[in-house]
């Protein structure tokens, strides 16, 4: 079976990597099937950069194609906060919570055509032959003033998707994974799979 390595240790991302690959014949292996890899410092300031050096890292650790995924929202009424700092906006414990709680509060009396915000996701394809590949995809929503739903990972309840009116952790993981910032990048990637799983 082909398999491809995903260089993350969010469960939430890794589930639905298998849940896009899977029906294509893939096994994803991802970064909790290889615990003794540390986290990669994210030490740049967009998501390209981020998902490069993700990718990168553990492409040369391990002497192989690596894909890694940098993600995060992208909040109009907070000036694009928390953007690359989403996974630890409210503290280093990387809590969906408390990062949620912190976002609620701060858009607090901000009427709901202010509250627009896209999810980002840059996945980077890591050769170690090869130039570094990106693709990045988004979604468009706005940010609900309470949670709503047990679905998804996140900030997916918070998110609120027009086109459905559902919060995105309302949607099934099916619905979710037809128009999701991350199903938009895989889909890019989707369409150059063959060569860019080329080794050489
Ligand atoms: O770096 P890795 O190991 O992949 O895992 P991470 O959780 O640190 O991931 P990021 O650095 O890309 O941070 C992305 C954060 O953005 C949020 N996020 C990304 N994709 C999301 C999605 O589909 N739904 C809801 N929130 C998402 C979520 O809170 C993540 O922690
Ligand atoms: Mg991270």
């Amino acid at each position: 079976m082909k398999e491809i390595i995903i260089a993350t240790k969010n469960a939430g991302k890794a589930k639905e990597f298998v849940q896009m690959f899977a029906p294509m014949g893939f096994m994803v292996k991802t970064l909790l099937d290889y615990p003794e890899i540390e986290d990669v410092e994210e030490t740049g300031t967009t998501f390209e950069e981020n998902a490069i050096i993700k990718a990168e890292t553990v492409s040369k650790q391990l002497g192989t194609i690596v894909i890694s995924d940098d993600s995060g929202l992208i909040i109009d009424a907070l000036d694009g906060k928390p953007g690359v700092y989403s996974a630890r906006y409210a503290g280093n414990g990387k809590n969906d919570e408390e990062n949620m709680t912190k976002v609620l509060g701060e858009l607090k009396g901000v009427p709901t055509d202010k509250r627009t915000a896209r999810f980002c996701c840059t996945i980077a394809v890591a050769n170690p032959k090869k130039k570094t590949l990106t693709f990045t995809g988004t979604c468009e929503g706005l940010i609900l003033e309470e949670k709503r739903g047990e679905f998804g990972f996140g900030y997916d309840p918070i998110f609120y998707v027009v086109e459905k009116e559902k919060s995105m952790a309302e949607l099934p993981a099916e619905i979710k994974n037809q128009i999701s910032h991350r199903a938009d990048a895989i889909k890019k990637l989707k369409a150059q799979i063959n060569s860019v799983l080329k080794e050489g």
